[in-house]
């Protein structure tokens, strides 16, 4: 069930000073670096040492993944890196993708893989963690199979947290967030739980199947989730 529980369980030390990378650049984890790594005499980024610990964050609008995120990463350690905030940074920017991902996010429809993946990647890079909390991605099985064709053996997710919750709840918790997002409105929400139900429920199921699948019931208290979500993480120890 715990893949490479041992030769990771040095990452997920909760002291934040043992956290940091020794190297003064990103994990280098893309195929197209394969051929630079592989001649770096003794396995280079690859060794032990320089593999990505990878955390998928998934669930539902609403379900909590940017709230558990945070608390993730003051207790362990990690980087965050939200899809949606990433995106929508690009829209703020007015970068050459902006319109489209504004368009996009308002009608609750999918960004394509490939401006998704480019953002990521860049913020793995720029990063000397080599831990990463990535929340919000992949929502879709064209999400997915894009991030496996490009990055390296080695940088799969290590565990997939699914935050579990009812349809509801996460409207309710949606519809009173009050960030002024575009996307956060009755009729946007019923968009964004139609994509999250024909299109991230089989990628959860995919990692289901895997093993490497952690559902954690998205009810109750912030509190009270995250000491589902520690549970996960303290077993890594
Ligand atoms: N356990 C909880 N109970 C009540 N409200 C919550 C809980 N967790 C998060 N929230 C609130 O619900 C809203 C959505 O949470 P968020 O973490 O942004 O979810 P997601 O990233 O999955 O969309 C936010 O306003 C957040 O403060
Ligand atoms: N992998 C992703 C993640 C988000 N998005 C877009 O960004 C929107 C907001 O994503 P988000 O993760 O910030 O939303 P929440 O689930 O946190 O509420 C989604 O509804 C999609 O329109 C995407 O296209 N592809
Ligand atoms: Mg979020």
């Amino acid at each position: 069930m715990w893949r490479r529980a041992t030769s990771f369980s040095h990452l997920l030390s909760s002291s934040k000073s043992s956290l940091l990378s020794p190297a003064s650049y990103g994990p280098k984890i893309w195929e197209t670096l394969s051929t630079e790594v592989s001649k770096q005499p003794g396995g280079g980024f690859f060794s032990k040492e320089r593999t990505p610990f990878i955390t998928f964050v998934l669930g539902g609008p609403g379900s909590g993944k940017g709230t558990q995120c945070s608390r993730i990463v003051d207790t362990y350690g990690f980087t965050h890196l939200s899809a949606g905030d990433l995106l929508r940074k690009e829209i703020t920017m007015n970068s050459e993708n902006g319109a489209m991902i504004l368009d996009t996010i308002a009608k609750g429809k999918i960004v394509p893989s490939e401006v998704t993946i480019r953002l990521i990647r860049k913020a793995i890079e720029s990063t000397e963690n080599d831990k990463f909390l990535i929340d919000g991605f992949p929502r879709t099985e064209e999400n997915r199979i894009a991030y496996e064709r490009i990055v390296q053996i080695g940088a799969e997710p290590n565990i997939v947290l699914f935050f579990d919750c009812p349809e509801e709840v996460m409207v309710k918790r949606v519809l009173s967030r009050n960030e002024g997002r575009v996307d956060d409105n009755i009729d946007t929400v019923k968009e964004r739980l139609k994509a999250f139900r024909s299109l991230n429920l089989p990628v959860i199921n995919h990692y289901s199947n895997k093993g490497v699948l952690y559902k954690i019931d998205g009810t109750g208290t912030q509190d009270e989730i995250f000491e589902r979500v520690c549970a996960v993480f303290d077993a890594w120890k």
